[in-house]
């Protein structure tokens, strides 16, 4: 009869042991899955663990790592500017007078690591009123930034390809044609030139 009891414990104690040991595990998976979850929302990990590095960029240094990082945090689909073959770039409001374009370049393999390094070292070089401003750079273990100047006009290649842009430039520079009247290669000669002006500039 003892003995009895004796078994009915140990099982009783076997069995809450266990079953408590597998909600320890369920608790501790479902706090790895909800960090990784909460991490990437928008993209963008909530605590990035990064390095912000800022030029010596009067705009950039007037705005704190901090509330960069937040307005980073919240950016979404609706601030995509575009996207290139490294990245997507990002339309970051800091308030009503302050604005950058944020290219975030995704880690992982050795050539997006790469792309970020090359782009940096080229970028970090370069200063010229018609080259885009590197304002600076966030690392971290998910992902890379690049902080450029606000192009508020997007840029030159979706200027020139982009048809009402054309038919915009045309009327404006032609105005007694009608758009299009225009003949394709005296633009596409029109296109040279500018190009070869803001690069003789
Ligand atoms: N500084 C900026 N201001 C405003 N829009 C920008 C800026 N930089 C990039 N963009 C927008 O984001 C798009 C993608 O830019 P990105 O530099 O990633 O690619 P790309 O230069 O077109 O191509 P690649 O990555 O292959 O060099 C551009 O076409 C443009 O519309």
């Amino acid at each position: 009869m003892a003995n009895a009891k004796e078994t009915t414990l140990y099982i009783t104690i076997s069995v809450i042991a266990f079953v408590i040991g597998k909600i320890i595990i369920a608790l501790l998976l479902y706090k790895r899955w909800k960090r990784k979850h909460t991490d990437l929302e928008n993209g963008f990990p909530v605590k990035g663990g990064g390095k912000m590095v800022m030029f010596r960029s009067p705009l950039l240094n007037s705005v704190s790592s901090d509330l960069f990082m937040k307005k980073t945090h919240k950016l979404s689909n609706k601030d995509i500017l575009g996207s290139g073959g490294f990245g997507t770039v990002y339309r970051l409001t800091i308030n009503e007078s302050t604005a950058f374009a944020v290219k975030r370049l995704n880690r992982g393999d050795s050539e997006r690591d790469g792309g970020f390094h090359r782009e940096l070292e080229s970028m970090a070089d370069i200063k010229h009123r018609n080259i885009v401003t590197l304002h600076g750079y966030y690392t971290s273990p998910h992902f890379n930034l690049l902080i450029y100047e606000l192009m508020p006009n997007g840029s030159l290649d979706s200027f020139l390809h982009d048809k009402t842009h054309v038919s915009t430039f045309v009327a404006g520079t032609f105005g007694y044609l009608a758009p299009g009247m225009i003949p394709l290669p005296l633009f596409r000669q029109l296109h040279i030139c500018l190009l070869w002006f803001i690069i003789e500039d």
